[in-house]
């Protein structure tokens, strides 16, 4: 069945009234305060919620990377939030720079326990909200909006007076007006300044407004264009701090967090990783660690990001996507061929203390605890240069280009006929027994060596080797080693290139040489040897390549149907 016409179901979301806007020329030069609200918004949303156990260790691991605002809970709702909000007081967990915050709804008797609740912290925030959009004051609540606007300064003047009883706490105040994305600008402005003047925040002792998307329902413009409206226009603004609270409903939240900060936004909540109601909260470490790429510290520590990572998915029960920005499984991976080679080629020319400049990689991984092991991967769509990075940095093996691909032909085949990936190790597999075991029909045995440097032929080599099983020993002259085994070897032998390098150092050090040749008129292959002595390898690469020859010629000239027959 396709989509229906959508047009007789839905509106679109209409633009604000805002010609001379700002905040498209602004630039973030500094984070926002965050507040977490992995406790309360991220836990109503779970499918169980935290145990006290759990929400304490995600109250402790937030402190860790640097929250200092914390929404602990909706103390109200249970016996279990209320309790979890005096353990933290009664039992003294709540750092000096931290602050907690309670939400409440305006209704009497939920402020009085919330306050009952936070009652003697050192500093706490009573958070308090009621929703204010034409849908809510029409559906859920039947009221007008003198009487919704009632609800809001009723519950503000009983806070006042509730926390006045408590002295000892240093008390803030936070309003929110919830769906003030979808409600009439002049009616936010309307009742966020009737909830001011009864609070009398100063510039000294500022309160917060809050102007969440509880559903987000437009693009990210109008959003920043709603927050730079209330920004221009609300009463005391001096005395206000202004807060986002975006929701991802259309997958746009980290857009519209940032948009808002361009737009008068001092202050953002949201949850680790992006929990939340139904599509979640905008995610906290994200909007951080963009910030972080633009050169602004975000003020929080994300450099050990998969502990984090670990600790909220066991509290939450819930996975992060393996394509979540910065912490997924697969971020900072490379399969594709050309990703593959610029990555390669961007890691050979990065200079420790120069600015980032890797293609395809916008952070670095090792500053968030990351290592670069899965930064390269391969499988069918991926080209030589991912085979050759994982060979060198694995297996300490450096491929001279024309060897890489030729190899990655071999490798290619497997990844198509598998349609799997092939790992590190299955590549080092496909090399060896493509180059390092090609031992027949010609296998090296031994040599001995005499140079005379007064002969035409300085090097003299005897050569011991096996043939199709049978031993055979050979003698040949040249001006150097591997002249002098080719000529022992009294084959047609023509060598067009060759390398070496070491792999370790010290005692244990290797030498892995590759040599290309054509024998008789045949195409050019390569061999490959590896062996502690720097001779030895030479000659095994020769012999690999003049074997892999033989192998080619004998498997074009073969029947057809040989292996049917066989
Ligand atoms: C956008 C957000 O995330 S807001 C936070 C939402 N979080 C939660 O709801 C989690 C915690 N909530 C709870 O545990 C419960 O809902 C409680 C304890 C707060 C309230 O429970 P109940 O009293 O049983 O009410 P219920 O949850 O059914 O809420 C609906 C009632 O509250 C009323 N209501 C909602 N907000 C307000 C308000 N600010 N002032 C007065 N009444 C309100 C509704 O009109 C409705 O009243 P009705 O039953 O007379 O029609
Ligand atoms: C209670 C408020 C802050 C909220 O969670 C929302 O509107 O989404
Ligand atoms: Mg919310």
């Amino acid at each position: 069945m396709m989509l229906q016409n959508p047009a007789a179901k839905y509106r679109a979301f209409p633009a604000v009234q805002l010609t001379d806007r700002t905040w498209p020329n602004a630039v973030i030069s500094k984070p926002p305060i965050w507040m977490s609200t992995d406790l309360r918004d991220g836990n109503q949303a779970l499918i169980e919620p935290m145990s006290p156990e759990k929400k304490l260790r995600f109250f402790d691991m937030l402190i860790k990377i640097g929250i200092k605002e914390i929404e602990v809970g909706f103390p109200s709702a249970s016996q279990t939030d209320f309790d979890f909000v005096r353990k933290l007081i009664d039992e003294d967990r709540i750092p000096d720079d931290v602050t907690i915050i309670v939400l409440t709804q305006s209704r009497e008797e939920l402020i009085r326990r919330t306050v009952e609740a936070a009652a003697g912290a050192k500093r706490a925030i009573v958070h308090l909200y009621n929703s204010v959009a034409p849908v809510f004051r029409k559906v859920v609540f039947g009221m007008s909006r003198e009487e919704i606007t009632n609800i809001a300064t009723t519950g503000t003047t009983l806070v006042k007076e509730l926390v006045a009883q408590h002295p000892q706490t240093d008390w803030g105040f936070e309003y929110t007006p919830e769906s003030f994305s979808t409600t009439e600008l002049d009616f936010s402005k309307h009742i966020c300044d009737a909830v001011s003047a009864i609070w009398k925040p100063t510039p000294q002792k500022k309160m917060i407004i809050n102007m969440p998307s509880t559903v987000e329902c437009s693009t990210p413009n109008v959003y920043a264009d709603q927050i730079e409206w209330m920004s221009r226009k609300l009463e005391r603004r001096d005395s206000l701090i202004l807060s986002v609270h975006p929701h991802n409903d259309r997958g746009t939240a980290i857009a519209a967090a940032e948009l808002a900060v361009m737009a008068g936004a001092d202050r953002v909540e949201g949850c680790l990783f992006g929990n939340g109601e139904r599509t979640g909260n905008v995610d906290l470490v994200t909007l951080a660690l963009n910030l972080y790429t633009q050169g602004v510290h975000p003020g929080l520590d994300f450099s050990d990001i998969d502990s984090v990572r670990k600790l909220v998915e066991e509290c939450n029960q819930l996975p992060v996507h393996p394509r979540h920005p910065y912490v997924g499984d697969l971020v900072f991976t490379a399969f594709s061929g050309s990703h593959q080679d610029a990555i390669k080629k961007g890691f050979a020319k990065q200079q420790p203390d120069q600015p980032w400049e890797i293609p395809y990689l916008p952070i670095d991984p090792q500053d968030l605890g990351r290592s670069y092991d899965a930064v390269i991967r391969v499988n069918s769509q991926s080209g030589k240069g991912g085979m050759a990075y994982l060979l060198e940095q694995d297996f300490g093996l450096v491929l001279p280009r024309r060897l890489q691909i030729e190899f990655s032909r071999a490798v290619q085949a497997v990844a198509d006929q598998t349609g799997l990936e092939i790992t590190s190790e299955g590549i080092h597999q496909i090399f060896s027994q493509e180059y390092l075991e090609q031992t027949a029909p010609y296998a090296y045995s031994s040599h001995k060596m005499q140079e005379d440097t007064t002969s035409d032929e300085p090097v003299q080599i005897d050569i011991a080797l096996s043939h199709r099983g049978a031993s055979m020993a050979l003698q040949g002259g040249g001006n150097g080693p591997i002249d002098a085994f080719v000529d022992a070897l009294g084959l047609d032998i023509k060598l067009m290139d060759y390398h070496e390098h070491s792999i370790g150092s010290g005692a244990n050090a290797k030498a892995a040489c590759y040599v290309e040749l054509r024998l008789e008129n045949g195409p050019t292959l390569f061999g490959a040897g590896i062996d502690s002595n720097i001779v030895t390898a030479s000659f095994k690469a020769v012999l690999s390549a003049v074997n892999r020859q033989i192998k080619q010629r004998e498997a074009a000239s073969a029947p057809a149907d040989a292996g049917a027959a066989a």
